[in-house]
């Protein structure tokens, strides 16, 4: 599990920057996704110049103590779920792009922390969608 985590080539994900890097990395995969990406392109017709540095905000907030993400994020994916309903399969799709992203550009304690928050809020975000 943590293989990677002293790769001298690769960076951890450890600076703002960093994480700006990992967003569009992560997105790149995510809106090839023919599952995943009319969600983003269609159903919530996302804005890529406003988003990103949304998701570079969050990421900074949980990993770093960054203060400039204040929104709510379950209740814009619970508007999101009543439009497209967010399935088990869509989360583990969009889980296995987080994951596949980080190990592939990313090593260290900061790479795996977001793994693990990112599973862990998945999971919460499944549930609290769908229900137990
Ligand atoms: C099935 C999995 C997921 C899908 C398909 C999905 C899709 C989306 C879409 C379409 C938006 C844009 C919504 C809008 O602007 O109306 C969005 C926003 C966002 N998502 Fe997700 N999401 C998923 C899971 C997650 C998870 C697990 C996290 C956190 C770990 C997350 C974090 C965010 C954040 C921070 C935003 C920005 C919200 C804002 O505008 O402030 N998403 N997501």
């Amino acid at each position: 599990m943590y293989a990677d985590q002293h790769n001298p080539d690769k960076p951890d994900l450890d600076s703002p920057e960093r994480i700006g890097h990992f967003v569009e990395a992560f997105y790149e995969r995510l809106l090839k996704d023919e599952t995943l990406a009319p969600i983003f392109l269609d159903v919530a017709a996302i804005d890529i110049h406003e988003h990103f540095p949304r998701i570079q905000a969050y990421w900074e907030k949980l990993l770093m103590g960054g203060q400039d993400y204040h929104r709510h994020t379950m209740n814009i994916h619970r508007a999101l779920y009543h439009k497209r309903p967010l399935t088990r399969a869509d989360f583990d799709l969009w889980l296995s792009y987080f994951t596949q992203t980080m190990d592939e550009k990313f090593a260290g304690p900061y790479a795996e922390r977001a793994k693990r928050i990112a599973a862990t809020i998945a999971d919460n975000m499944h549930r609290a969608l769908n229900g137990p």
